[in-house]
């Protein structure tokens, strides 16, 4: 147990680890307090757990939650991500190198519903050490808990944009945060508004790939998709084909974008065999250029 708790640490040695309280379960906990901001808090728990089959593979795992004046503390996010050790390794020293760059401000990652901006907004603020919001997830808590799908069939779609806009203005209003957005939040203008405070990544997949991983997860949360008769991969691939055709120029509004496909031919793999960790990378890679341009040339991002 000491030395799962000691390699958590030295693997995740980008969390400040001062005030780290070891779990008999082996989970670490550990709150920052951010000096110069007071107001917020914010609070970690990190569980790595070895697998037994491959040694050099590793799940892991976080919860974090964040409360400041106005907002109540509650568990915001948690996930896991498998990485191998290199893989983590890379990642931490590319976070290091971008986040130097960035200078606490957010990452919004946009994209078409299912691009993976929950999955590798995840990764992202994991290893930046920043936090993660899904808008998604706030609108529902703003809205008392109840689902995006039970939003628009209620209230509307006009309802739901409206508080995707109020969420994007109060994330707008802080720093160290990676925020994955609704895929529509890139039509109004006002969002950008909001997102250009910070810095923004497309992700750009596949509309095929898009329809497969939907298809697999099912269409219940996402209202856009409802309704059509057919095959479910079919009218899910045709809808997304309309949606991307009015919103394409949108997602081009993107500080950054990272191609799915892109990134297979440079692996050469096929597109559905690229992994989270290997997009975050490129996401990496990709903010890294952009943000020493703008530091060298002091644009705005
Ligand atoms: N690189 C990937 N390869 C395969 N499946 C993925 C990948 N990234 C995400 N997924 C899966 O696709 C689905 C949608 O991902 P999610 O991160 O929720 O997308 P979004 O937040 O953009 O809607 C989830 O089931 C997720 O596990
Ligand atoms: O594309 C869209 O307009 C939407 C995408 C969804 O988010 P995800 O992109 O996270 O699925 C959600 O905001 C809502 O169903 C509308």
């Amino acid at each position: 147990m000491e030395a799962r708790v000691s390699q958590s640490l030295q693997l995740s040695s980008w969390i400040n680890s001062d005030k780290v309280v070891r779990k008999p379960s082996g989970l670490l906990r550990f709150s920052e307090k951010w000096n110069e901001k007071p107001r917020h808090r914010i609070v970690v728990s990190c569980h790595l757990q070895p697998r037994k089959a491959a040694r050099s593979d590793r799940r892991v795992q976080l919860k974090v939650s964040c409360s400041s004046q106005n907002v109540q503390a509650s568990v915001l996010e948690s996930g896991c991500f498998s990485a191998s050790i290199d893989e983590i390794e890379t990642l931490k020293n590319k976070a290091e190198e971008v986040e130097e760059y960035l200078d606490g401000r957010c990452v919004y990652l946009v994209g078409m519903m299912g691009s993976g901006k929950t999955t590798v907004g995840r990764i992202l603020a994991e290893t930046l050490g920043y936090s993660f919001f899904d808008c998604d997830r706030l609108i529902e808590q703003a809205v008392g808990g109840t689902t995006v799908a039970e939003i628009f069939e209620l209230r509307g779609e006009n309802f739901f944009r409206d508080n995707e806009t109020e969420v994007l203005h109060k994330l707008s209003l802080m720093h160290r945060l990676v925020v994955s957005t609704g895929g529509g939040a890139v039509v109004r203008p006002i969002n950008w508004r909001h997102m250009h405070k910070g810095i923004s990544v497309w992700l750009d997949v596949p509309l095929e790939a898009l329809a497969k991983r939907i298809t697999a997860e099912g269409t219940k949360s996402r209202p856009l998709l409802h309704g059509e008769s057919g095959d479910v991969y079919d009218k899910t691939l045709k809808r997304l084909t309309t949606l991307m055709e009015k919103r394409g120029e949108n997602y081009a509004n993107a500080s950054a974008r990272v191609s799915l496909e892109n990134i297979a031919l440079k692996r050469e793999k096929d597109v559905s065999h690229i992994t989270p960790t290997e997009i975050t990378l490129e996401a990496f890679e990709t903010l890294e250029v952009l943000v020493m341009f703008c530091f060298c040339y002091a644009l705005d991002m």
